[in-house]
């Protein structure tokens, strides 16, 4: 399990510091991304210029790279902030949105963790398990397995890389190396709106924004998904009030925690 005392303590120096947070995301979820960080107190931009990303990511205190809509262009960028990052010791956060669903995205997924071995990659069991090349059958940016069926996955990654794996759905499981946590807050009314893996993936960039300890940063992310997520579950009637129930637990969440 992971510990409540440090999700009280990076939630209030989000608030504090308001990390800025450098997004290069998918169209998908732009907004949806943005509005999540400033909820929660952090600095959002988006930035995905060639001719930008390395300005933008020596400002910031983490960077979030999501391949959820690539294009050639967005992936030159992405390796430039990524190496950028790396030369200035800022973590990234990598989200594998669909990879394994085309031979683009495998290979974008793979030159972009040579790059930069991102400090933490978050991904649904498919996503993991497409990565560590034990499985092939990502349902384009959907699971179409378990999380705790991507665990040998994650350890593999994490051993090979010696970063932090998150594996996301019912149950969220943070792994690093030896050590493993699991998170199972949350609702399955969270798969039922687009956006909400991006969204823990952006919320692990603010905590690593404020967290030196990448571990403890993904516990905390995913236990303000997972308590945000449960709470405005049961304020909802679908995902379209859950939409906006989410972001305004995320908003209130500090006094609950
Ligand atoms: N059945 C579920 N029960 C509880 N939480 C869930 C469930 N499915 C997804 N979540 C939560 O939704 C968020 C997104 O996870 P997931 O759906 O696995 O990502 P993705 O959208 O990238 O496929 C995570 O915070 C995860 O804990
Ligand atoms: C539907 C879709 N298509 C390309 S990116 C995207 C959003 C995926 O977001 P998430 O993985 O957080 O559900
Ligand atoms: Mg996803």
């Amino acid at each position: 399990m992971c510990e409540k005392h440090p999700l009280n303590k990076t939630l209030l120096n989000i608030k504090e510091q308001s990390p800025l947070v450098h997004n290069i995301t998918n169209y998908v979820v732009m907004n949806n991304t943005a509005n999540a960080l400033l909820a929660i107190g952090a600095s959002p931009v988006m930035a995905h210029a060639l001719e930008e990303v390395e300005d933008m990511v020596s400002i910031a205190a983490a960077l979030v790279i999501n391949m959820g809509t690539l294009s050639e262009k967005w992936v030159d960028a992405m390796l430039l902030a990524a190496k950028r990052a790396k030369a200035l010791g800022k973590p990234i956060v990598f989200d594998p949105v669909g990879v394994g669903a085309s031979q683009f995205r495998t290979e974008t997924a793979q030159k972009i963790i040579q790059a930069a071995t991102p400090t933490v990659i978050r991904g649904n069991a498919s996503e993991i398990m497409a990565l560590a090349q034990m499985a092939n059958s990502t349902k384009g940016v959907d699971s179409a397995h378990a999380s705790q069926d991507a665990i040998a996955a994650a350890q593999q990654l994490s051993n090979t890389l010696a970063n932090t794996i998150v594996i996301s759905g019912a149950t969220d499981y943070i792994i690093s190396g030896a050590q493993i946590s699991e998170v199972s807050e949350g609702s399955p009314m969270m798969a039922k709106v687009t956006g909400m893996g991006c969204t823990a993936t952006a919320i692990i960039g603010a905590c690593l924004g404020v967290e030196a300890d990448a571990h403890m940063a993904a516990c905390a992310a995913m236990q303000i998904m997972g308590l945000t997520g449960q709470a405005a579950a049961e304020l909802s009637l679908g995902p379209g009030s859950f939409q906006m129930n989410f972001l305004d637990q995320l908003f209130q969440l500090q006094d609950k925690a």
